[in-house]
């Protein structure tokens, strides 16, 4: 019989603040709560979507599955005429990785990004609609990071106003584009263009790689998968391709035009548009991987959380002196809390730091169609630095999870492992983790040279400005309850990210070569621009703080989310914190102090908090996080689902053990 007791209905009713209202500020808007909700109970609702044990698929059933599933999601789209947002949130909750995702999030805002209005008008309604399905073929098996190395070649021919687009080594073969190794039908391909002789740089060219009659590539294209990734499911289900053209021809117009172009008598012809409008599909992708970011944690951490509070060990003060009673819950202990409530308010940080990171985002394009490019430098390195901050967070903030379930989190039936392994990635796809974190350092280290010439830094920089003061002003904490000002944690993070930050550019001088410098320091340069990004997180949860939040201890809860947020960090990062001085070591214990209260606000707070992300069970996909933590007959349960218990005696039985057995006998006989 089906068990329909909430087990941690107990902890509900301990909340001090409106979930309801708190589930408003985590989605965005009530519309955006009320569109998101709908969908995803649709989604749920529907055995189409109906999630099978991805880990236990072989590799051809998890493709073919995930094939299905996007096939499923396009005709369930046009079947209820889903809007734009509503299809977004489709996909969101479908959660299987396939090459849709690929599709929509790169190649078609490549070609908004990078290609003419004449050849948007072509190419949009045909991507629109799915006649063509597209990649994104940048990253080459000898590079990646290194875009401006990309080996494949586009000559123009002037005779027959075509490119050739070629593949000159092995090294030259574009490796990993998501939905390219089995599906696409076109790739927005990144090529060195060479014109009239000569090389003019890394342009973007539409390439159809498959017949749109039979699937089979066409003359001088060879494609592939190139194989299993890391752990089970995951991305697996995508078909992260290999693709190599031998003297592949394509009409002179199929080079994406917007930035420069080469004219019918072979002339490569720049306009006023900055070069790297080019990259522009990495930075869109980038702001929206900050928001996967707090996904990703925010699922972790809720099945972490309810799993916390359902599990109990060891004694506690109910318990009789044989230690016969009830047992503590695991999320009373001290320790839990503190690897715990961080991440929580981590998943929090991360998601009102996105939220900003599209503002910031959609501005930019605001400005661009004004040709305005003043602001793409910071968008740039805004979008650069948190991607790298909040993936490498999140990925250790779900490990953490995991371990936070004990054994049970390493089971599949847990949804961990699959999170961790579909999620990791990000900490180098759309930009190695610190290779980013050295642009933004580039950025951050021209910021401060500027201040000579009396350029003032605006934006998420304006603090630089201030350099004076925050070079030798002193943080004035005395008691714990002093760090519960949010002035005073603000001003310490722009301390120590000034003091890092100018101590990087002073010994950037005493180098003779600026290049041989910068490598040297650049591990200093990535802990700056650490630093920097840490300080824009601070800041814009602080400003969400001032924003009209209603619902009766909605605004305390997050107040004390994004203490223990900054409290954390201050705690994590004490070594920069105590070498630039922002701090003394007495207002380090101090923090720890305030932190363990912190903890005891969050914990009669901690499964409301969660259930407010609103996420389905279907969504979470965990027996140990569902609503109703009725944990352990779901294991069990879920266990006899195994393929390996289909049969009481193993296969492999008689040749396998039986003989090891027999042998174990005759030896005991002898
Ligand atoms: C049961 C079911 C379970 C299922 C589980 C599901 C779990 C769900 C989990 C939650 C969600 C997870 C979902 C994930 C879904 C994701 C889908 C998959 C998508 C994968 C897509 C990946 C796609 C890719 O990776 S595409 C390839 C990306 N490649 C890169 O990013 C390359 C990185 N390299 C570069 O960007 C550059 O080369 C760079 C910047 C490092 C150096 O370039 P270059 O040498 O040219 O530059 P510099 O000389 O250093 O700079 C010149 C100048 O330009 C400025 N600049 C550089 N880049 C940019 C830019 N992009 N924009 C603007 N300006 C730029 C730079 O600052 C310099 O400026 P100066 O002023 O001259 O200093
Ligand atoms: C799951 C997945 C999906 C992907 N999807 C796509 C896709 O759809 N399309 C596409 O084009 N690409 C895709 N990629 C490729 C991805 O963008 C690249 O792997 C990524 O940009 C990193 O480049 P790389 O592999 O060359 O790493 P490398 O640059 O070789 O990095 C290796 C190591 O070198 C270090 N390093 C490199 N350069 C420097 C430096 N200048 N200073 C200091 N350290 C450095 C890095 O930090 C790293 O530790 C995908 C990758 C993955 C894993």
């Amino acid at each position: 019989m089906e068990d329909t007791v909430d087990h941690l209905a107990h902890e509900r009713s301990k909340a001090q603040f409106n979930v309801e209202e708190m589930k408003i500020i985590w989605a965005g808007s009530l519309h955006a709560l009320q569109v998101s909700d709908r969908i995803a109970k649709l989604v749920a609702s529907d055995p189409g979507f109906g999630k099978e044990n991805r880990a236990v698929l072989s590799r051809k059933d998890l493709f073919k599955s995930a094939l299905k599933k996007a096939a499923y999601v396009w005709k369930r789209i046009n079947e209820l005429g889903l809007s734009e947002e509503e299809t977004s949130w489709l996909r969101f909750y479908v959660d299987e990785l396939a090459y849709d995702y690929v599709h929509w999030g790169m190649f078609v805002p490549a070609i908004k990004g990078s290609a003419t209005e004449e050849q948007q008008n072509k190419w949009l309604p045909l991507a629109n609609t799915m006649q063509i399905i597209g990649t994104y073929a940048q990253t080459e098996l000898g590079h990646g990071s290194n875009v401006r190395g990309l080996e494949t070649t586009a000559t123009f021919d002037p005779v027959t106003d075509e490119f050739i687009i070629h593949s000159p080594t092995l090294t030259s073969s574009k490796w990993w584009p998501g939905g390219l190794g089995k599906v696409a039908t076109h790739a927005v391909v990144y090529a060195q263009l060479i014109t009239d002789g000569k090389e003019y740089g890394v342009n973007g060219f539409l390439v159809q790689i498959r017949s749109l009659d039979d699937h089979f590539p066409l003359p001088g294209i060879t494609v592939g998968d190139i194989g299993m990734k890391f752990g089970s499911g995951a991305f697996n289900s995508m078909d992260n391709g290999v693709l190599r053209f031998d003297r592949v021809r394509i009409p002179r117009n199929q080079m994406l035009m917007r930035v420069s172009k080469v004219t019918r008598e072979g002339k490569y012809v720049e306009s006023n548009i900055p070069k790297q409008i080019i990259y522009g599909a990495m930075v869109y992708v980038r702001q929206t991987i900050v928001a996967d970011a707090s996904i990703a944690l925010s699922r972790a951490v809720c099945i972490a959380t309810r799993y916390s509070a359902v599990r109990r060990q060891f004694g506690s003060p109910q318990n009789d002196q044989n230690g016969n009673g009830i047992e503590t819950q695991v999320i009373d202990y001290k320790t839990q809390q503190s690897r715990l409530f961080p991440l929580l308010a981590s998943a929090y940080a991360f998601r009102f730091v996105g939220e900003w990171l599209k503002w910031l985002y959609t501005d930019l394009i605001q400005k661009l169609e004004g040709n305005d490019f003043s602001t793409l430098p910071e968008v740039h390195a805004c979008t650069a630095g948190l991607k790298s901050l909040t993936t490498s967070a999140a990925a250790d903030g779900i490990e953490e999870s995991r371990k936070l379930c004990g054994g049970h989190g390493y089971l599949s039936s847990s949804g961990l492992p699959e999170l961790y392994a579909t999620f990791v990635p990000a900490c180098t796809y759309e930009g190695d983790n610190v290779v980013l974190l050295l642009q933004v350092s580039r950025f951050l280290m021209k910021t401060i040279s500027q201040l000579q010439s009396g350029k003032k830094p605006t934006g998420t920089t304006a603090y630089i400005g201030h350099v004076e003061h925050l070079i030798q002003c002193g943080c004035n904490v005395k008691k714990a309850e002093d760090w519960l000002n949010l002035c005073v944690i603000l001003e310490a993070f722009e301390a120590r990210a000034i003091r890092l930050l100018v101590a990087c550019a002073e010994n950037l001088t005493k180098f003779a070569n600026p290049l041989q410098g910068f490598s040297e320091l650049s591990p200093d340069l990535v802990e700056a621009a650490v630093a920097h990004c840490q300080v824009i997180v601070v800041s814009k949860f602080i400003e969400k703080l001032q924003q009209n939040i209603q619902g009766i201890g909605v605004k305390q809860l997050l107040e004390t989310l994004c203490y223990i947020y900054s409290l954390n960090l201050i705690h994590k990062h004490l070594g920069d914190f105590l070498s630039t001085r922002s701090i003394t070591p007495k207002q380090a214990s101090l923090a720890s102090d305030q932190l363990r209260s912190l903890y005891a606000k969050v914990r009669p707070n901690a499964i409301a908090l969660v259930d407010a992300f609103n996420y389905t069970d279907h969504f979470l996909g965990s027996v140990l996080g569902s609503y109703d933590g009725n944990v352990y007959p779901k294991l069990y349960e879920e266990a006899w689902k195994d393929p390996l218990n289909e049969s009481v005696v193993p296969d492999g039985y008689h040749e396998n053990i039986r003989p090891v057995l027999k042998q174990q006998l005759q030896n005991a006989r002898l």
